[in-house]
């Protein structure tokens, strides 16, 4: 299977990465062009991807493709590959968030398969956690196909898409979220003398017990931080003194201003 990358910027640069990582797909089956040569060339042969001089070149050689490119270039990009997406009926696979299957549709019809992706950038290195939803015409064996090419790189689950914006809020844009939660608190940890090397060392090792902890004891969080919280002890003196600082209402407010974004409001 060939797959096509309009756009190779981060996004399809973690994909990317993470498929040649799991060794499911060969670097001259990545069919790649972007804006800048002088960006994407030098990353193609690194690499070993192809190369194609256009967007339409990429279409007319894929079997899949993927649309990576700032949702803002929708319709430029569309209106250049739809030839080769009615054509040779090639399944396109949009990560463009905010942008709907209507909104897509309204560019390039409904006449092939549409798939809106969402992963986040975590695919990278194979743990990543992706949503898919198909329009009318995209086939059980397009989904699946979408499916197991993120399967690869992730978990993948079929969602409404109705909820997208959801998903973007607590998937697609959440590793920030995270990252900066990792990094205010190993800054913390500076703050006591740690290096921040070291800081960080502690702090991504303990998030990634903590998610695993979670995942494998199916257990809810509260209950975890009542088994972390000993009585008059140094967690529940922390946990107050972030409740009393916001951070549930700060988390909130996060993810209502990334549904608002992506939701266009
Ligand atoms: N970065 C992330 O974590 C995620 C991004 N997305 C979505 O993925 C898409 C890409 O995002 P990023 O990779 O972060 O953006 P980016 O800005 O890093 O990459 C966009 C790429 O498109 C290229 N480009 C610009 N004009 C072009 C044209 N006319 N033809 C072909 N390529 C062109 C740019 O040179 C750049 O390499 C966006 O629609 C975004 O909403 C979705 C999920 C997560
Ligand atoms: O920031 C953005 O708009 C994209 C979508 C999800 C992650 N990055």
């Amino acid at each position: 299977m060939k797959i096509g990358f309009i756009g190779l910027g981060n996004m399809a640069k973690a994909i990317i990465e993470g498929l040649l990582l799991k060794k499911v797909i060969l670097p001259a089956d990545i069919i790649v062009h972007s804006a800048h040569a002088s960006n994407y060339q030098p990353y193609a042969e690194k690499f070993s991807l192809k190369t194609a001089e256009t967007n339409l070149a990429v279409a007319e050689q894929a079997d899949v493709l993927i649309l990576a490119v700032k949702p803002e270039l929708k319709e430029e990009v569309l209106t250049e590959v739809k030839p080769a997406l009615i054509q040779h009926k090639v399944a396109l696979l949009s990560l463009l968030t905010g942008v709907t299957l209507a909104g897509l549709t309204e560019v390039v019809g409904s006449t092939f398969a549409l798939v809106r992706v969402m992963p986040n950038l975590n695919v990278r290195i194979g743990v990543g956690v992706t949503a898919i939803a198909g329009n009318n015409v995209a086939t059980e064996s397009a989904m699946a196909t979408t499916q197991s090419l993120f399967e690869q790189i992730g978990e993948v689950i079929r969602l409404p898409e109705a909820d997208f914006s959801t998903f973007v809020a607590l998937a697609g844009s959440a590793p920030a979220f995270a990252y900066l939660f990792m990094d205010a608190l190993a800054h913390a940890g500076v703050k006591y003398g740690l290096s921040k090397n070291q800081a960080l060392k502690i702090v991504s090792q303990m998030v990634v017990g903590s998610a695993q902890l979670i995942q494998q004891s199916g257990e809810a969080p509260w209950n975890l931080i009542d088994q972390v919280s000993s009585p008059g002890g140094t967690t529940i003196a922390g946990v107050l003194a972030l409740q009393e600082a916001g951070f549930e209402p700060a988390i909130t407010k996060a993810v209502d201003a990334t549904i608002k974004k992506d939701l266009g409001e």
